[in-house]
């Protein structure tokens, strides 16, 4: 058996980029000569082992060829007679389909049929033949790799066959799981607004995020966002977190922070009155049918719900300081309440000319927390109770030293 190294990690050596995972692939060899060899069996649809030691990806040389719709609608040929050659090419990109006779050290020469280091060069994604239509998830794949490698474009005729595949509905049958997974990584990815432009240019968004799609050609009051267009403003904010290196939840809230803007009335624009709760309700909708998990869909929830309020705090009383801290759950998950505040300095500086503007509301809220947190919740509970109150007076008593604490706090900048 030969054992080749292909992939990412043969990929992102040649762009000079760090490598985290290594994938290889085995040519000549059979399932049961594997398990002899002690490598680990994995997965149910794929010939793919586990190295016993370094616990990296061994797949099998493999063909494929589609049977249904969607992503399980695959049969899978592998066979010792599969060479390199075929295998490589039923790989989605030119730039993921080279492959090196590469020892762990990486020295060795590289086989690049399909040209991936050429493309490289040119900074191109590229698909290496029409294999690439047999899995939709590559769509996504492709858009995040654009969202990872940001001065790479993609090639027209690679755009064009993606066009062809939304076209004919192969975006329609794809696993929640599957679309979250690829979302995710382009947010998290360095330039997660070229994930969503890859997208959208081939029709994908639509098909997939029709809530996020709808931002487009939408106007906000010039005054507050010189981009104008909603869309816009997504990309911005969303580049804007990259920036800050928010976490995920950031990000995904990010996302989701405005769609109610896509379905503001006509007759209402360019203002959005309402856009929070209708914004809320949409992304509840968009977050069960991704199976969006439940630390970024509450975060999400909050910042859609809260953004504005956020931004216009420094106006805001004591008491109403306390509401809104309360509102979004601050004293009892400060850490999201942090995420959530991130979330809405990427919203103010992810508008244009606003990039390198300061967003004080978000130290000026930490502190408001830090003071209402510093009242001792238990110590005037015991006292309440002593007195013979119960329930919802305690709680009053509660917040109205919150209250005092947070004025004290704001009496005192
Ligand atoms: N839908 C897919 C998924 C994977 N691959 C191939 O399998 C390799 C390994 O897949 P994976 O580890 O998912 O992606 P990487 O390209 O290695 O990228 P990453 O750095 O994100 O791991 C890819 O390079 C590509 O050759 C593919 O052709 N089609
Ligand atoms: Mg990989």
């Amino acid at each position: 058996m030969q054992i080749y190294m292909v992939g990412g990690a043969v990929r992102d050596r040649l762009l000079g980029r760090p490598v985290h995972d290594r994938d290889w692939v085995v040519v000549g060899a059979t399932p049961e000569q594997m398990r002899a060899q002690g490598y680990l069996p994995v997965g149910r649809d794929f010939p793919v082992f586990l190295h016993p030691a370094t616990r990296e990806e061994y797949a099998l040389a493999r063909t494929e060829r589609k049977s249904g719709r969607g992503y399980r609608g695959f049969v899978v040929h592998s066979a010792p007679e599969v060479t390199l050659q075929e295998d490589l090419s039923r790989r989605d990109l030119t730039i993921n389909a080279i492959a090196t006779s590469a020892d762990a050290s990486g020295a060795g020469c590289l086989i690049d049929p399909h040209h991936g280091a050429r493309d490289i060069a040119a900074r191109v994604l590229r698909h290496v033949s029409t294999a690439f239509r047999e899995d939709p998830v590559r769509i996504l794949r492709v858009a995040r790799f654009a969202a990872r490698l940001p001065d790479f474009t993609v090639a027209p005729e690679t755009l064009q066959l993606m066009r062809e595949m939304v076209a004919h509905g192969e975006t329609d049958h794809l696993v929640a799981e599957r679309v979250w997974q690829e979302l995710a990584r382009g947010l998290m990815a360095e330039k997660p607004s070229r994930m969503f432009e890859v997208l959208r240019a081939c029709g994908a968004l639509e098909r997939l995020l029709p809530e996020v799609e709808r931002l487009w050609g939408v106007p906000q009051s010039a005054e507050h966002h010189p981009e104008i267009d909603t869309g816009a403003h997504l990309l911005l904010v969303l580049d804007m977190a990259a920036r800050l290196q928010a976490p995920l939840a950031v990000r995904f809230a990010c996302l989701a922070h405005d769609l109610g803007k896509g379905s503001t009335p006509a007759d209402m624009l360019p203002r959005h009155i309402g856009h929070e709760t209708r914004g809320a309700e949409l992304l509840k909708h968009l977050a069960e049918r991704l199976r969006v998990p439940a630390d970024c869909r509450a975060t999400a929830d909050k910042v859609a719900r809260e953004h504005g309020h956020i931004h216009c705090s420094n106006a805001l009383s004591a008491a109403a300081l306390v509401r809104l801290l309360e509102r979004c759950d601050a004293l009892r998950l400060p850490q999201r309440f942090a995420d959530i505040l991130l979330a809405c300095e990427c919203d103010a500086r992810g508008r244009l000319g606003f990039a390198e503007s300061a967003y004080p509301q978000r130290p000026r809220l930490t502190a408001a927390l830090a003071a209402a947190q510093s009242v001792h919740s238990s110590a005037i509970a015991a006292q309440a109770a002593a007195r013979g109150l119960a329930g919802p007076q305690v709680g009053a008593l509660i917040r109205q030293a919150r209250v005092a604490a947070v004025a004290q706090w704001l009496a005192s900048q």
